[in-house]
């Protein structure tokens, strides 16, 4: 797991929008992981930016979202479908037909059953991502993976735990109808995907922050599990990363790559 520390929530934003302009623009048929949430939208409007500056295109793109919620039409404005169409899709050269978001629009289990494992087919079909984006909830969860959930879990139904629904009350309004449960990527899809950023800011995540990169491997902290995956970066404000206890080491290995990189470390 690579630690990346930067001083602001609008650096974070800026390395995420460098990592997916080279995935982007090394491969135009590449195939991204996207996240919801208040934390990527900065990376989305950076995106969004240099799209319209004629710096990127998403013209042969496809993504795929983490996930949606079920008992909300796709209409709703919170939806993660109109999520992302108002930040991102509606506002870049992509094809919509090349982007997908798990089909949460039923209340008939098997249907949803069955449109889980379509989304796990499709992915497939289109030889695995390449770059997952994440968010982190305060809890620890991945997409909506909550405490508990198995590191081996595919895309499927998932209940929401009480904190994630409190956390998410604000975008609701007070008497409206609030989705407990949703369609996520499992942790197992997750893992699947080529490279992974997980981006946090703000002093509310320090502590999952900090159980992901320093806690033990738990599904307690379903985060936790990217000390497994090859390729996994995680990039930090100062006040998320303000409780790791080994904040000084991941600065310093920083560095030094920084100057092997610039054939500058002797
Ligand atoms: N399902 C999403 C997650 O993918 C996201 O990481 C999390 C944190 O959101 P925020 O960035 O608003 O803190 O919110 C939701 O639960």
């Amino acid at each position: 797991m690579q630690v990346i520390i930067l001083p602001t929530p609008n650096d974070v934003a800026q390395y995420a929008a460098n990592s997916v302009v080279d995935v982007v623009t090394e491969n135009t048929n590449s195939i991204l992981g996207l996240a919801t949430g208040s934390t990527p939208i900065a990376l989305y409007d950076e995106l969004v930016s240099r799209c319209r500056a004629g710096l990127l295109s998403f013209k042969n793109t496809k993504t795929f979202n983490l996930d949606e919620y079920i008992g909300i039409s796709e209409c709703h404005e919170q939806s993660y479908r109109a999520f992302m169409n108002r930040h991102l899709f509606n506002l870049v050269d992509i094809n919509s037909a090349n982007t997908y978001v798990p089909l949460a629009d039923s209340l008939d289990p098997e249907v949803l059953a069955r449109n889980a494992k379509a989304y796990e087919s499709e992915i497939e079909r289109s030889g695995g991502i390449d770059l997952q984006i994440l968010g982190i909830g305060v809890n620890g969860h991945i997409g909506f993976n909550e405490p508990t959930s198995s590191f081996a879990s595919r895309t499927r139904i998932k209940t929401l735990s009480k904190s994630t629904v409190e956390a998410n009350k604000r975008f609701f309004t007070k008497g409206e109808f609030q989705p407990h449960l949703a369609i996520t990527m499992g942790i197992g899809t997750i893992l699947e995907s080529r490279a992974i950023l997980l981006m946090a800011t703000g002093k509310g995540k320090a502590q999952a922050v900090k159980d992901m990169i320093e806690g033990p491997l738990t599904s307690m902290c379903p985060a936790s599990v990217l000390q497994q995956h090859k390729k996994s970066i995680v990039i930090l404000d100062e006040e998320a990363a303000s409780l790791l206890s080994l904040k000084e080491y991941y600065l310093w290995c920083e560095e030094k790559r920084q100057q092997l990189h610039e054939g500058n470390l002797l």
